[in-house]
């Protein structure tokens, strides 16, 4: 199972995720996030991950074609995750500019929300499920709640996702149980405060994954 931990900023938890056993890391381009890093650090740190064979995501929201280029010129992600309203249409057109594959994420709450994946099958290279933001955050991601897992019940079983939202090292067990993505992503679940990451927590997430695999092959 994939595993992104989100939001990274600093060298020293970019090592704890590699050392952890992720596959991939993310970087915010969000500016009111308190995770936003300059292109610079992304590149710096994506780099260090990559060089160990993670995959370095990049993260927007609504973003332009000059923003994107910057990103893209001097990062050099592998993946792009588009977190805002982006239509199927803008996934093609970023797709055929960069060449990359795109991941958009959705904002789940209900089943009706579920629905509005289906334009996008098979024009994202990967869907991501994450919370819906709560009234009062500006941010549209890296809330730290959680949705009801079991509407991913109903789900087309073909439907390839990663599982976010308000994940920590107490309740992924739970999730997986839930639920069968191919991918889970954490941020503020391995975080001290908003925008900090704490490798303590971020070994303890690793952990709780491999207790649940454990467990699961048990049964
Ligand atoms: O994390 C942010 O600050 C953020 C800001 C704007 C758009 C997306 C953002 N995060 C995207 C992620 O992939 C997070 O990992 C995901 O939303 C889960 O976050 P959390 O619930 O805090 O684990």
């Amino acid at each position: 199972m994939d595993i992104k931990i989100c939001g990274l900023s600093t060298i020293e938890t970019t090592d704890a995720v590699i050392a952890g056993g992720a596959s991939h890391v993310g970087f915010i381009f969000f500016e009111k996030s308190p995770r936003h890093v300059a292109v610079e650090t992304a590149a710096e740190l994506g780099g260090r991950a990559q060089a160990k064979g993670l995959k370095s995501v990049a993260v927007t929201v609504n973003a332009d074609d000059a923003y994107l280029d910057n990103i893209v010129h001097i990062m050099k992600p592998d993946l792009l995750q588009l977190h805002g309203s982006e239509s199927p249409e803008r996934v093609t057109k970023v797709k055929q500019r960069y060449g990359l594959p795109v991941m958009k994420a959705f904002s789940i709450s209900t089943q009706d929300d579920l629905a509005k994946i289906t334009p996008y099958i098979g024009v994202a290279d990967r869907l991501l499920f994450d919370a819906k933001a709560p009234k009062n955050s500006e941010l549209p991601g890296g809330n730290g709640v959680s949705f009801d897992w079991t509407l991913l019940k109903g789900l087309d079983p073909s439907v390839d996702y990663m599982l976010s939202g308000g994940l920590n090292a107490g309740n992924v067990g739970d999730a997986i149980a839930h639920s069968s993505p191919s991918g889970l992503d954490v941020s503020s679940g391995v975080e001290s405060e908003p925008g900090v990451k704490s490798t303590i927590l971020i070994a303890s997430f690793f952990e709780a994954i491999a207790n649940a695999k454990k467990r699961e092959s048990n049964d």
